[in-house]
């Protein structure tokens, strides 16, 4: 039995109130034990604390994974302040539930997500849209919320020095190393079959848990698919891209066969306060004082989501405007607004919002 899936259990007995249940299931199967206690927060005497054990503790909760490191795990944590989720997570502790909702948070890897939420294990997850593709859970979950942070693409990349590997396809047959063994054995099969490839002169895809990027020059590799931000990693290792596999981003997931239908207006509850913060992030609010006859020009440049909000000034002839405006375009903005004149242009972040 896979730690995975016996954490599963656990959690599914802790569900059940079953806390006995759990015991018997954390003792019963020594594989992968203490990854199992870890994520339950057992101490070093390997009880598990009674805020997890106890009656009152998961039950009827909602449960909501959060990657528990990596590149996801601040912004996650910053989403669920903004969403006003909060909580106190005690050392050690991969369990805990929230102060003001009956909400737990479950704190995992990004890629164990996708199977906890596709299996119903947990009701609410956070994790990439790669790693739900890779652990082939896209049937099981669905996709709530793009979450605008987590974006990069998964690539095949090749030494810059081998000029003979210029296209995926110049890469059949070779060794490929990745993290993402699904992902780039579909890919390759793909090719392979269109090649019309047969046994050892298939490409030949190896598992790496991390450190992709060095596979190459420790002559392990001809070629790897990896994850592509900013291409600064890929570049330092001497590699250059030959073909995209997919852009990903983090999402908010839940499952497609809810395990506990009571959960969907809370479900419904997190994820409209998280798309706020998200539409938040996305927008400020831009005012500014403007001639009336100059108003059509102007509601061209901020026309708001719905319309801007446009009141009479004291002054003869003069409208304040105000209206949101997305952030990216905001300085381009405000150049052509003081270009056809107005005045006192003002931006303000916002820390929420409803849209
Ligand atoms: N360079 C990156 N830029 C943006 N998002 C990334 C980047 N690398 C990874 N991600 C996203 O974050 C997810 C988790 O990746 P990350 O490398 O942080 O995992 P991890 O949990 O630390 O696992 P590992 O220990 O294997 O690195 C990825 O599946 C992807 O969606
Ligand atoms: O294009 P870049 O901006 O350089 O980002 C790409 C790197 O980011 C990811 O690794 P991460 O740094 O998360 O660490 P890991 O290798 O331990 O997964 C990915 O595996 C690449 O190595």
């Amino acid at each position: 039995m896979s730690g995975q899936s016996q954490t599963q259990l656990v959690l599914q007995s802790l569900r059940r109130h079953d806390s006995e249940e759990a015991s018997l299931r954390l003792q019963g199967s020594p594989h992968n034990r203490d990854d199992t206690l870890t994520l339950l927060g057992a101490g070093k005497d390997n009880k598990v604390p009674n805020m997890i054990l106890g009656p009152e503790s998961l039950d009827g909760r909602l449960l909501f994974a959060i990657p528990k490191k990596g590149r996801l795990h601040e912004k996650c944590l910053s989403l669920l302040a903004g969403a006003d989720i909060q909580f106190r997570r005690p050392n050690r502790l991969d369990v805990c539930v929230a102060l003001n909702h009956p909400v737990a948070l479950v704190f995992l890897p990004a890629s164990d997500i996708p199977s906890f939420v596709g299996k119903g294990n947990v009701d609410l997850g956070i994790t990439g849209h790669d790693v739900i593709l890779e652990a082939q859970m896209k049937d099981h979950v669905t996709e709530v919320l793009r979450l605008g942070f987590g974006k990069c693409s998964l690539q095949v990349q090749a030494p810059e020095a081998a000029t003979h590997l210029k296209t995926a396809e110049d890469l059949a047959g070779k060794r490929v190393v990745t993290s993402f063994e699904v992902l780039a054995g579909e890919y390759f099969k793909e090719i392979d079959d269109k090649l019309g490839l047969e046994g050892d002169q298939r490409t030949k895809i190896e598992y790496v848990g991390g450190s992709v990027e060095a596979a190459c020059a420790l002559g392990l590799a001809d070629g790897i698919v990896d994850l592509v931000e900013s291409g600064d990693t890929m570049r330092a290792a001497g590699l250059h891209p030959v073909a995209t596999l997919l852009e990903t981003e983090a999402v908010l997931i839940k499952s497609s066969t809810p395990k506990h239908p009571h959960l969907a207006p809370l479900i419904q509850l997190i994820t409209s306060r998280i798309a706020g913060v998200i539409a938040a992030s996305k927008y400020v609010i831009c005012e500014y004082n403007i001639l009336r006859e100059k108003l059509p020009q102007a509601t061209a440049l901020t026309p708001g989501r719905r319309a801007p909000t446009i009141s009479p000034l004291e002054e003869e002839g003069w409208v304040a405007v105000s209206s949101m405006v997305e952030k990216r375009k905001i300085s381009n903005i405000m150049d052509e607004l003081v270009k056809i004149g107005a005045e006192d242009v003002l931006v303000f972040n916002l820390d929420n919002c409803r849209v």
